[in-house]
């Protein structure tokens, strides 16, 4: 169930890589979080260790890998001190109900200088000189180089980094061709980039080429031995973005068969290279082993926004740059907590009304202040609840990828104008067998009432123990029902009651709020009374026994 419940026990956040002291003491400083630090960790032991975490803060030293996400009960949040996911298996975590952050721009601005250091160094051979150097030569002229200014570079994505790339290097005094296909050309104006819409239009033109992309099906081997055949002999390479955007085999043949003139790689397919990778002993090859963010300044930044995002999610369920979860802030999330439990519990009765065998969709419809809120995140809590009975450790950030699964589509509509109530969320429910509905609605800051059920309005109680049944609206029943639970002590402590029609006779359902679940043979009389249609109970979670935090996981 979504309320399992609150971990009485202080989160726990393991950090399994270098972290800046800055992002520890931040995170030390925020008090009532354990900090574990511990690195170097076995795959089998980082999953062992991730069993009794609630966070990890992580670098791109850790393999969150579906092994280690797997089945993790606990764990709530990874915050990447940096930007690259790719260590990370999002499906993997997704499925495990974890949100993934990551902190964008505190590198962005040491990796694009680490791009145009790279640059330099290329153009003037200025490894190669300083290792000759070292060898006690003094060769001049061998080591020549060539001037940046006046020449050509693509920048293949243009981000944050190649953004900061390109602006760099048209100060530089170069002419910047730039491919990014979510590039507007207005942006790309006031970069004075000339901005092209095809990675092939600029490979014949650049005298330098630096990638910027993610690793991605479509950029793996984006830079392949084909493009590097159609640029111009002696084209220099960089990749301080991710290992496998520049094909590594097709790079080392180009460069010893001199296509290519120089490259220079901060990122490699497997990190570090393995004894028989192709780029060992390339000629003109210049690499360094990741260090794009590896300044005092971006790790200072990064840590601490890590720990920043961490320990907010924790305590307030703040959701910054989460990579597989809609964004929301700390204020956000308080405002739409109490609809994230009216939809919790929508989805909870109506799996326990129909079952959730056979569900074929859900429409949910947001009314009046409900239509305001992230209603992604409320249809996430009530995928949560209309599985919680049949799928375990389902919550916010897997529900919704849950029901996808199961083939359950789930449509939103939104209207702002309110209807009968201020503010309400209706959900219809096909299935196999027919379709229900319910609707919620709340009143003040967070009390939670059922004011629809199939074609009944009713004003009913939203929590603990429901019995509901169907009936004919005849004088008599409500004393029998009375009598029955005042005979096996179970007290009634509210009841509601809705008629299809507002007259005598008619079909109708009860609501009656228990305080204890009545007996299997009281459920029976019941059921078997001539005027009962139906009956059944619902256990809804206990009244206020609200979300207990943002993924309410079990400890
Ligand atoms: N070497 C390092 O230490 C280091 C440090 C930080 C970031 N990085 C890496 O640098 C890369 C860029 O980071 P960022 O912060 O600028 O990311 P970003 O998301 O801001 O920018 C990536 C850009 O690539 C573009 N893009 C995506 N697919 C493309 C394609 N097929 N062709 C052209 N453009 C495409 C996107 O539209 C986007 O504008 C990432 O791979 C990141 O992991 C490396
Ligand atoms: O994606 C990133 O942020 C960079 O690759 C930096 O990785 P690092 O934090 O492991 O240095």
């Amino acid at each position: 169930m979504f309320p399992r419940a609150r971990s009485a026990a202080v989160p726990r956040v393991l950090i399994t890589d270098n972290l800046s002291p800055a992002g520890l003491e931040k995170l030390e400083a925020a008090g009532g979080i354990e900090v574990v630090v511990k690195s170097g960790l076995t795959p089998e032991q980082l999953r062992e260790e991730l069993k009794s975490a609630d966070g990890i803060i992580i670098r791109s030293g850790t393999k969150l890998t579906p092994a280690a996400l797997e089945g993790q009960t606990r764990l709530k949040a990874v915050a990447r001190a940096g930007v690259g996911v790719d260590n990370i298996d999002l499906p993997a975590a997704t499925k495990a109900g974890v949100v993934v952050m990551n902190t964008p721009s505190g590198n962005t601005v040491s990796t694009a200088e680490q791009a145009l250091a790279l640059m330099f160094a290329l153009s003037r051979n200025t490894a190669p000189a300083a290792q000759s150097m070292n060898e006690g030569k003094w060769d001049r002229k061998k080591y020549t180089g060539t001037q940046l200014a006046g020449k050509t570079i693509g920048v293949v994505g243009l981000g944050r980094i190649g953004q900061a790339v390109a602006r760099r290097c048209v100060a530089l005094e170069m002419d910047v061709i730039g491919y990014d296909p979510f590039l507007s050309s207005d942006r790309a104006k006031e970069l004075g980039v000339e901005l092209v819409r095809d990675v092939d239009q600029l490979v014949p033109r650049v005298d330098y080429l630096t990638v910027h992309t993610p690793l991605t099906d479509e950029t793996r081997g984006l830079i392949n031995a084909e493009r590097m055949k159609a640029m111009k002999k002696g084209v220099r390479l960089i990749n301080c973005a991710r290992g496998g955007i520049i094909d590594e085999a097709a790079l080392a043949a180009a460069l010893r068969d001199g296509t290519v003139g120089g490259a220079a790689l901060d990122v490699f397919v497997e990190e570090p290279p393995p004894a028989d990778s192709p780029l060992h002993g390339c000629p003109n090859l210049l690499m360094t082993p990741h260090l794009g963010a590896s300044t005092e300044e971006a790790q200072e930044l990064v840590a601490l926004e890590a720990a920043e995002i961490m320990s907010n999610f924790l305590k307030t369920g703040e959701i910054r740059h989460a990579v597989n979860m809609v964004p929301v802030s700390g204020s956000e999330m308080a405002e739409v907590r109490p609809y994230l439990d009216l939809g919790y519990r929508l989805g909870v009765l109506l799996s326990q009304i129909t079952g959730s065998a056979g569900v074929n969709g859900v429409k949910l419809a947001f009314r009046g202040d409900a239509a305001k809120k992230k209603t992604s995140l409320v249809a996430g809590a009530f995928a949560a609840g209309l599985l919680a009975d049949a799928v375990e450790d389902v919550n916010l950030v897997n529900a919704a990828a849950v029901a996808r699964d199961r083939g359950i589509t789930i449509e939103e509509t939104k209207s702002e104008s309110a209807g009968d109530f201020s503010t309400s969320v209706s959900a219809t429910l096909t299935t196999d067998a027919g379709e229900h509905v319910v609707a919620g609605t709340l009143f003040g800051s967070g009390y939670l009432r059922l004011i629809r059920l199939d074609g009944f309005h009713l004003d009913a109680f939203l929590d603990g123990i429901l019995l509901i049944y169907r009936h004919r609206d005849v004088p008599g029943l409500i004393g029998f029902i009375g009598n029955l639970m005042g005979e096996e002590g179970t007290n009634i402590a509210d009841m509601s009651l809705g008629r299809s029609q507002d007259e005598p006779g008619g079909d109708s359902v009860a609501v009656l709020h228990l305080d204890q679940c009545p007996s299997d043979a009281a459920m029976q009389q019941i059921a078997d009374h001539p005027e009962v249609t139906g009956v059944r109970v619902v256990r809804l979670p206990g009244r206020g026994e609200a979300l207990p935090g943002v993924l309410a996981k079990a400890d």
